[in-house]
């Protein structure tokens, strides 16, 4: 039966499969080059002999050499692997029951059959046991050399086989294969020893890292033990950085933990994306200055300002994020494929910071070849000449524009940056009220915007569609994963599409934040209501302690005669509990609940900088206080839990905190007036 299903599912996902292109690269990569088209495959089911695929399942009792039980573990760990990202709370409320046993028994079993017939050539290099973990683009597998089968389990190598999934691109592959070449072995990056591929199928060899869940451990951790936490992701992170690479998937299960060992591993560099950080900073740059004239024009002429800004928010944000973090995995797995064709592949010893200047922003050269652009362009000139003669009265600045369509560049559309030069040759837009898409609009090239990632650990930026991402990307899924640590709440954000992934962050800190941000990208972002910022201390206290703060017996002791009790309109908590950062209510203290140093939250609060272009780096992040400071603060813990951490000291830390966080405000304030003076020293 297993058989058959396997063979429908080569039938149909063979046909889509466009074949890897040839070339690929060597030396520490081996390639099984099969000869066998995907007709081949019910061949290959009647010869691999099933007794022996059983062999391998973990899980099934134990019969000769490999039949050992490495896998026990792995395969209750795979059972659940794979809904933690959607919903981690509701799988782990979940009881174990014999039936999802047998299911995971199943799966387990299916994973290394598929394998094992879909690249036979593992069959003969490893003993497949188990199934360790299952994400949306391959399944991962525990191996060991068959030919040290005949050392003890304790001393035979173990090895974490990434089968991906036929219909995965081979660029994806590719792109994964040259990361993991280029930087891993080092830095918690993981390495890789070798690529096995047979026809469409391809699958890592990667050294496995027996590793601890993130929902076993997270609300366990202390301070010590989150900082080491964190300080091992942000060395990975620095490190994959260095190359000009956003690893675009920085999640909790993309970061392995072993906490017996304090082990770490990053894993997954399946969406990651090479950089141009030249490109980016001066965008970086621009995008401030422009952000201080914006300012600027915002205070003097609100009406002037609003209008183009409008069309853009058109093009890009309103129209383009589609609902679909609903449909998970698939959609993820569509927008790569969107990514990959948008991103072509470089060879790679290109993967290297030396080179980083030389490349496009997508590190990539033109895709279209040429007949096809010079197409593309005729058809949209007799549009254009089309809509010139049907609208002669409704848009008499037309002939004007037309000459500026073509630019210095020789290239006939605006992009999204230069349409302010287009705004600036006063091509208006007058789509508004016509029943067709002005010219100035049609000649506006289309944003791209990446938005690969896993949603949850998306920035703002990438909510956004700002098109120049930076390695701030990764930056903020550090912060999203050090705000589950820290609030015990995991998946801390969880939106089913872009927008209320925009929304959630706006709740949580303010639309002033991101307006301000939006404006500083050059995007925009129309919100219907206003809302302050929330801080995140109080936020990760109350959450923490939920079950103290949401208690009964508080409300009824805060409670008016009447039974009621105001609640309050920004947070939408009682007035006790108010999360706000400016609260006009008089709060339960959270004092007495502190665990964590001052630095903490400002290093949350740097982590999570809304403008990528502020936010704080790996390397920087590294030297912060919260790491630095560690002996300082740990002695000071020690000190106050000898001394039963009297209510006086934590008052002043939290002043201190305070004070900080005022003076922060002051420098930020400054470098606003700096800038601005520069943008108006350039005027
Ligand atoms: N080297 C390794 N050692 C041990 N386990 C590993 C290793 N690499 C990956 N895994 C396990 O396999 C899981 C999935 O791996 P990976 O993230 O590379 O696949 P994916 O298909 O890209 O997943 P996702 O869709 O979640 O991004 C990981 O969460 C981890 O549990």
């Amino acid at each position: 039966m297993a058989d058959r299903v396997m063979c429908q599912e080569l039938a149909t996902s063979g046909s889509n499969y466009r074949r890897p292109k040839t070339g690929v690269p060597s030396t520490n990569v081996v390639y099984a080059n099969g000869g066998g088209s995907w007709r081949s495959a019910p061949k290959q089911v009647q010869r691999q002999p099933r007794q022996t695929v059983q062999q391998y399942a973990t899980g099934i009792p134990a019969t000769g050499s490999t039949g050992r039980n490495w896998g026990r573990a792995a395969i209750a760990d795979a059972a659940e692997q794979q809904p933690v990202e959607s919903n981690g709370a509701a799988v782990m409320s979940l009881p174990v029951t014999p039936r999802t046993t047998k299911q995971a028994r199943n799966k387990n079993e299916e994973a290394i059959i598929d394998l094992l017939i879909r690249i036979p050539d593992i069959g003969k290099l490893f003993d497949v046991h188990s199934r360790i973990g299952n994400g949306t683009f391959s399944t991962v597998l525990l191996g060991t050399l068959r030919r040290e089968s005949h050392l003890p389990d304790s001393l035979r190598r173990k090895f974490a086989i990434k089968h991906h999934i036929p219909t995965s691109h081979p660029d994806r592959i590719m792109k994964e294969l040259q990361c993991m070449t280029k930087m891993g072995g080092k830095e918690n990056v993981v390495g890789i020893h070798c690529c096995v591929r047979h026809d469409a199928s391809a699958a890592f060899v990667m050294p496995f890292m027996a590793h601890d869940r993130f929902q076993d451990f997270y609300t366990r951790m202390d301070v010590p033990e989150i900082r080491q936490y964190m300080r091992n992701l942000l060395v990975a992170l620095r490190h994959v950085h260095k190359f000009d690479v956003i690893h675009r998937d920085v999640k909790p299960s993309n970061f392995l933990y072993n906490r017996r060992r304090r082990e770490f591993l990053l894993v997954d560099f399946g969406l990651a994306q090479h950089v141009n950080p030249s490109a980016a900073r001066s965008s970086g740059r621009a995008a401030a200055i422009a952000a201080a004239n914006n300012k600027n024009n915002n205070n003097n002429n609100n009406m002037n300002y609003k209008r183009p800004r409008e069309r853009q928010s058109k093009d890009g944000v309103q129209q383009g994020a589609p609902a679909d973090a609903g449909l998970g995995g698939a959609v993820k797995r569509m927008r790569l494929h969107e990514e990959s064709s948008k991103m072509p592949l470089k060879p790679v010893n290109d993967i290297a910071p030396s080179d980083a200047q030389q490349q496009s922003v997508d590190g990539s050269n033109p895709v279209q070849p040429q007949p096809v652009q010079q197409q593309q362009q005729q058809s949209q000139q007799q549009q254009m000449q089309q809509q010139m003669q049907q609208q002669p009265q409704q848009q008499p600045q037309l002939a004007q524009m037309d000459q500026t369509a073509s630019t210095p560049s020789g290239s006939k559309y605006n992009t999204n940056r230069n349409a302010s030069a287009a705004a600036a040759n006063n091509a208006k837009c007058v789509c508004f009220a016509n029943p067709s898409v002005c010219l100035n609009c049609l000649m506006k090239k289309e944003v791209h915007a990446s938005r690969a990632g896993t949603p949850g650990y998306r920035p703002p930026e990438v909510l956004l569609k700002y098109p120049d991402q930076t390695t701030a990307v990764d930056i903020w899924a550090a912060g999203v994963i050090f705000l589950s640590i820290m609030s015990t709440v995991y998946p801390f954000f969880k939106a089913p599409n872009d927008f209320i992934a925009l929304a959630e962050i706006v709740t949580i800190f303010g639309d002033q934040a991101i307006r301000k941000t939006a404006m500083a990208l050059d995007r925009m972002v129309t919100l219907s209501q206003r809302s302050r910022p929330l801080n995140l201390r109080k936020l990760c206290l109350r959450f923490r302690h939920r079950s103290v703060f949401s208690d009964a017996k508080l409300l009824k002791s805060y409670e008016s005669e009447d039974g009621s009790c105001e609640v309050c309109r920004n947070c939408d908590q009682y007035f006790f509990n108010c999360l706000c950062e400016d609260s006009d209510y008089l709060t339960e203290p959270l004092d007495a609940y502190e665990c964590f140093p001052p630095s903490a939250y400002d290093l949350l609060d740097r982590l999570l900088e809304i403008n990528p272009h502020k936010r704080i780096t790996a390397e920087e992040a590294l030297k912060h206080p919260f790491f630095t400071g560690a002996e300082m603060v740990e002695q000071t813990e020690r000190d106050q839990l000898a001394n039963g951490t009297p209510r006086k000291m934590r008052r002043q830390r939290y002043q201190n905190h305070r004070t900080v966080a005022a003076s922060q405000e002051q420098v930020k304030q400054q470098v606003a007036l700096d800038l601005q003076q520069a943008a108006i020293n350039k005027l």
